[in-house]
């Protein structure tokens, strides 16, 4: 399935309108972030892991991305492929530590060294507000109908997405009343239930022929309130699994859209697709427009440059400053709360995503962790091949963590 049109930036101002989470609570957006290791802050600008080599002392907040850059010297001692792009004096040339151009606008908070990787992520104090603005039905090349949904929220100003497979998940920021609009307010800004069809009136009732085949729930402030959750707690891999299939995606322009391999981003995305497409219990792709594990497409390509000079993914990110993991997942978590699914089955391999997901008070509980398994892995047509993917997968096995055995074939 074409994820093109998902990615199209639409960058509004955040609005003031905006439903939160089930227990908000006092705070500051500072602290939303969670998950990713925190980096070790040279002077005013450089991050490095706990196996750089320097005094963990120096261990500070992290600048913004357009700080300026403070140039390091290496542990001489464990000089690597990264430091040898620091030139004979140990140093970083000014001309790499260029400021980023795109950076990211989810906040995030320091984060851990890298041999700090898999320690449990530290959890935000506060959810962030989401509110669906709008929804529409999206029939796709594959057959399956999907609604879109965006969302707006409290912490940043870009619209993230909420893909919706199967009938059964409603939002409740969306279905809420709003004051003074028109039945036909609702049915444009996607609040109606069924399907709409040429001369419907009303966003409540349903008379279309198709009525039988699409979710029924009213949806006025009352009867939401007397829903009954999308999501019932299963038995992980026993039962009917009520629980919906969940993959909270990170936006990946060159894998989605570029047709890149240096990763598998575009491939887990169709991939998550196609298996919620099949659930009964239908599924949500929670898509995030946190490009680049968080440090924006900008910097990301700088970051492949910095590859193709011979570090890995995690090493690329360190040497442009940023964290190996700049994500946040907060959002995820409150838009998972608005449409109800806060018993999920979660599709991923990153086990500091599974952690951060279900916030702060285990809003959401991941009762079944579904693991990604790269296709060509797995010997099936359609993954993502090659020397670039497989050194990106085998990186993030090793250096991140990822709950994932290497091949036998080391492909
Ligand atoms: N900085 C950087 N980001 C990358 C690189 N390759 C992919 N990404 C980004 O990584 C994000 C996807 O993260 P992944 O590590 O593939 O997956 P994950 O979400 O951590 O874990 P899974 O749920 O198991 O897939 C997207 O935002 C991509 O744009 C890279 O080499 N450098």
């Amino acid at each position: 399935m074409s994820t093109a049109e998902t990615t199209r930036s639409l960058d509004t101002p955040p609005s003031s309108d905006l439903v939160s989470g089930e227990s908000p609570r006092e705070g500051g957006s500072d602290s939303m972030s969670i998950y990713s290791p925190k980096p070790k802050v040279i002077g005013n600008g450089y991050y490095l892991g706990s196996n750089s080599g320097i005094d963990p002392s120096m261990e500070t907040i992290a600048p913004p991305a357009h700080a300026s850059p403070t140039l390091l010297t290496v542990n001489p001692g464990s000089r690597s492929d990264s430091a040898m792009l620091l030139g004979e004096e140990g140093q970083i040339p000014p001309s790499i530590l260029s400021p980023a151009f795109t950076p990211p606008t989810t906040p995030s908070t320091p984060l851990m060294g890298l041999a700090e990787n898999t320690s449990p992520p530290m959890l935000m104090e506060e959810l962030p507000k989401v509110n669906c603005m709008v929804r529409a039905r999206i029939p796709t090349t594959t057959g399956t109908e999907i609604f879109l949904h965006l969302y707006q929220n409290n912490i940043d100003n870009k619209e993230h997405l909420a893909i919706v497979f199967g009938n059964r998940i409603r939002s409740r920021s969306l279905d809420a009343p709003r004051e003074g609009e028109t039945e036909m307010d609702r049915m444009i800004r996607g609040a109606y239930t069924g399907r709409l069809f040429p001369g419907r009136t009303s966003s409540h009732a349903d008379d279309s022929p198709m009525s039988s085949q699409v979710p029924s729930r009213a949806a006025s402030s009352t009867s939401l309130s007397n829903m009954a959750p999308t999501t019932q707690l299963t038995t992980p891999g026993s039962g009917t699994r009520t629980a919906p299939l969940v993959r909270i995606h990170s936006e990946c322009y060159t894998g989605e859209i570029a047709w890149s391999a240096r990763c598998d981003c575009g491939e887990q995305l169709d991939e998550a697709a196609r298996l919620m497409s099949l659930d009964p219990a239908g599924g949500v792709v929670v898509y995030l427009r946190q490009e680049g594990r968080g440090i924006g497409l900008g910097e990301k390509l700088k970051a492949y440059n910095l590859q193709d000079l011979g570090n890995d993914t995690v090493q690329a990110n360190l040497i442009l400053r940023h964290p190996a993991d700049a994500r946040s997942y907060g959002l995820a978590t409150a838009i998972l709360m608005d449409l109800e699914s806060v018993n999920i089955r979660l599709l991923t391999n990153n086990p500091d995503k599974i952690a951060a997901v279900e916030g702060p008070g285990k809003e959401v509980r991941v009762v079944e962790r579904v693991p990604m398994i790269p296709l060509a892995w797995q010997n099936l047509k359609g993954g993502v091949t090659g020397k670039e993917v497989g050194d990106y997968l085998r990186t993030k096995i090793t250096q991140m963590g990822h709950l994932l055995d290497l091949p036998a074939n080391g492909n």
